[in-house]
């Protein structure tokens, strides 16, 4: 579970400081999916480094699994945009390696790299570089590699962002295979309202200067969903309407 309680984080800028993020509070349940939207600059990558530990906030609190954040812990796993692959090692080395530097058996680990692996569609690339594989295709070795630990916590920001538009409908709806099968208690930061809509539990809008949260919709619509087939349903069309609006409206305050 996470917990973030009248968190503002502020940054010193050249005349004077930016309020990144004012009095956010948020609460992700164990085991929830929560996407977080907001235009550029509002705040939300901000506030997936303060629930890393990679950032202090300036005032307020966050707990995971009920410690105060201080550091970065293994429970919690951090996706980026970019999968940030070592060129040098092969898909299955580039997921091994958090095993690897826990000092975890690499024997054990390994079985369950390769799993992930042919989970996510990549059975017969176990062993290539990522210089041979797609964006697509590295950005999943990335996520398996987030996976690896069986992190408590997954946090993604816009981790398919870079990807053509069917490579994207692909990794959401493994992401969104994989959470049925094991749900992480995971924040997931898109500038895609489908994406939000078809992967949450719930959507948090932010609202830019100072990113303060405006609004979190429940999205009660039963799962698999497919970005294809459920976007004809009146509740999901319902959903991306009232997101719509509301980002619409979050102008600057
Ligand atoms: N290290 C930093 N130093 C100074 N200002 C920062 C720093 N990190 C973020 N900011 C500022 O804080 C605000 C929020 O930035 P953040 O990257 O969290 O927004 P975002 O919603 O993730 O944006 P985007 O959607 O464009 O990725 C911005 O005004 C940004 O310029």
């Amino acid at each position: 579970m996470i917990v973030v309680e009248r968190v503002s984080r502020t940054f010193p800028a050249r005349s004077g400081s930016v309020a990144a993020l004012h009095e956010i509070d948020l609460t992700v349940a164990e085991g929830e999916f929560v996407a977080v939207i907001g235009r550029s600059g509002c705040g939300k990558s901000t506030l997936l480094r303060l629930i890393a530990g990679l950032l202090e906030p300036t005032s307020g609190t966050i707990t995971v699994t009920g410690r105060a954040v201080r550091a970065p812990s293994r429970e919690v796993a951090l996706m980026q945009q970019q999968p940030a692959l070592l060129p040098w090692r092969t898909a299955l080395g580039n997921v091994l390696l958090p095993v690897e530097m826990a000092r975890q058996p690499r024997a054990e680990g390994a079985v369950r790299a390769r799993e992930l692996l042919d989970a996510v569609g990549l059975a017969g690339f176990h062993h290539r570089h990522p210089y041979e594989l797609s964006g697509g295709m590295q950005q999943r070795v990335a996520l398996c590699r987030a996976l690896i630990q069986r992190p408590r916590v997954l946090l993604m920001d816009e981790p398919f962002s870079a990807l053509d538009a069917l490579t994207r409908e692909d990794m959401a709806a493994q992401l969104q295979a994989l959470h049925l099968a094991r749900p992480a208690t995971t924040v997931f930061v898109t500038h895609s309202i489908q994406e939000a809509v078809l992967l949450a539990d719930r959507v948090a809008v932010l609202s830019p200067r100072p990113g303060r949260v405006r609004e979190v919709l429940t999205i009660d619509i039963p799962r698999p969903r497919s970005l294809g087939r459920s976007a004809a349903l009146p509740a999901v069309a319902e959903c991306v309407a009232h997101l719509h609006d509301v980002l619409a409206e979050s102008g600057d305050d």
